[in-house]
């Protein structure tokens, strides 16, 4: 089926900086060939977890390219092209297409609260500036736009179209999504914390932000969902949420942990860009035990 290679687990990919925080095609090779190890199934570039918004346009493209030069070919690689302006969100769906990356997604505008009409234009321009698919991103916590059932539908008359992320709290939402747009459509599950109640709801795979920092248990997670094992999915989920909940609880943003963490598991991807914290001092006894929480749980479900 042609929606195929966008099943399964795809982790949105990190911003990748050199010591002096600037972006490091280097580093960002490095955290492209852990998670080619680690036979995930594709990779969303630049978005929340890629610190778009902390980024210039020249800059998200050039991580762009990096990601499309190591990996092309070897998974599934969609572009996240959301940015302040239309103009800006062309621009880099434009550079995406010219890469060979599978699929644009975008954000909602942000800042500006605007009205449906307005979402509907933005998304729309974007779609129609490439030959690329699109994948429209739901994410009412951090945009505060909640994307409605109705202009879901709306945006489906268009066959570029393919389907949505939905990070909204509910799982219900993706049944939702999932009703309105049938089997041709993919949903992807947002949250992680859910990665399992959304596959049941009717997610066909998930985007997530915390994937990469422990791609073992997801991958185990969604072959369990997958052999109808429901009760070492509950398991292996609850297990995912001690970890993410331990990421979250730190002095530094979930993000900044997360790279300490993968810098522990030999990958080093720099620190996060300012507003975001780093890590404290106080920090790194605590992400020692992370790194352990995760050891242990891929020795215990992941044989
Ligand atoms: C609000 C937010 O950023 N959600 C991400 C994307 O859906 C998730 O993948 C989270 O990073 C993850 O669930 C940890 O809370
Ligand atoms: C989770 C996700 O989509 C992101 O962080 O970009």
């Amino acid at each position: 089926m042609r929606l195929e290679k966008f099943r399964g687990i795809i982790p949105a990919f990190y911003a990748c900086y050199d010591d002096q925080g600037d972006i490091s095609e280097d580093r960002t090779n490095a955290l492209c060939d852990y998670l080619y190890e680690k036979k995930v199934n594709g990779v969303y570039v630049g978005g929340s977890s890629g610190e778009c918004i902390y980024q210039n346009l020249d800059e998200r493209k050039a991580v762009l390219s990096y990601v499309a030069n190591r990996l092309k070919g070897k998974m599934t690689l969609i572009a996240h092209v959301g940015a302040p302006s239309t103009r800006d969100s062309i621009a880099l769906a434009k550079h995406a297409a010219e890469l060979g990356y599978d699929a644009l997604s975008a954000i909602p505008p942000i800042y500006f609260k605007l009205p449906d009409s307005s979402v509907y234009k933005y998304w729309n321009e974007i779609i129609e500036a490439t030959p690329l698919e699109f994948i429209i991103y739901n994410i009412p916590q951090t945009t505060g736009y909640t994307l409605t059932t109705a202009l879901f539908e709306k945006l489906l008359a268009n066959p570029k179209v393919i389907g949505v992320k939905n990070s909204s709290m509910p799982t219900m939402d993706i049944e939702r999504f999932k009703r309105v747009g049938g089997d041709n459509v993919i949903v992807f599950n947002g949250p992680d914390e859910q990665y399992v109640a959304g596959r049941i709801m009717g997610a066909d795979g998930g985007i997530g932000g915390t994937y990469a920092a422990m791609p073992e248990l997801f991958l185990q997670a969604n072959e369990f969902f997958l052999q109808g094992k429901f009760e070492e999915a509950k398991r292996i989920q609850s297990c995912i949420n001690d970890i993410i909940i331990a990421l979250c609880s730190q002095n530094g943003s979930m993000y900044a942990v997360i790279k300490e963490v993968l810098n522990r598991r030999g990958v080093n991807i720099g620190s996060v860009r300012g507003p975001l914290e780093g890590i404290s001092t106080e920090d790194l006894g605590r992400i020692d035990r992370i790194v352990t929480m995760i050891d242990e749980a891929v020795q215990e479900f992941c044989k």
